[in-house]
């Protein structure tokens, strides 16, 4: 079955635009984190204070696993640091699997974090100086394993609509 996987930095859009390519192809959308908090039956916060990092992504890697097996067709954003950990990003190179790579740069970013980073454990207590410096830093650390993914979509200075309309085209 065909997995449309989208993956990239917290903030660059993947549950927003995985949402909007759900309903225009119809095929159903799975956001890894919300999977997580419901099976945990805790929110990712929770996940981190009770249980901390290590345990959130053995959970992670195991729900990831679990609905690459599933036998439909499905949309899966993930987690940003997903294809950092356990490996997840050989997964991305299965043969059923479209991974796309959302890159953004850091002040993209940065500008849509900067207010909104309450549910995002690891920039939560962070302030504005500190949340930049951490950006630049950890997205360069990742980006081996996000540049894993098969196709990669630039969504800086991009409307949710362009880059639907860009992985329309991967698809294609
Ligand atoms: N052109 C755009 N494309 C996508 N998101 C945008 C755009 N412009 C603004 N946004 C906003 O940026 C934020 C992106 O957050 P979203 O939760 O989709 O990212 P995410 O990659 O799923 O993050 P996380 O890894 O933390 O789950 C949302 O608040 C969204 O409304
Ligand atoms: O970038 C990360 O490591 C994370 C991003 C979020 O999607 C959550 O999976 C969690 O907050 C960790
Ligand atoms: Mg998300």
């Amino acid at each position: 079955m065909k997995k449309i996987v989208l993956l990239g930095y917290m903030g660059c859009g993947k549950s927003t635009i995985a949402q909007n390519l759900s309903k225009i192809t119809n095929i159903p959308f799975l956001d890894l984190d919300k999977c997580i908090e419901e099976r945990a039956n805790l929110s990712i916060n929770e996940i981190f204070e009770k249980h901390g990092e290590v345990y959130f992504r053995k959970l992670e890697h195991e729900m990831f696993v679990e609905l690459l097996q599933s036998s439909e067709n499905n949309i899966i954003g993930l987690g940003g640091g997903t294809p950092c950990y356990a490996n997840n990003h050989e997964l991305l190179k299965g043969d059923d699997v479209v991974s796309i790579y959302l890159k953004a740069s850091i002040d993209t970013l940065y500008n849509r974090l900067v207010h909104n980073k309450s549910k995002r454990p690891l920039i939560a207590n962070m302030n504005e100086e500190e949340m930049k410096e951490f950006i630049a830093k950890h997205l360069f650390d990742r980006s081996y394993y996000y540049n894993q993914a098969k196709h990669k979509v630039s969504v800086d200075d991009k409307s949710v609509e362009e880059t639907v309309q860009d992985i329309l085209e991967i698809l294609a």
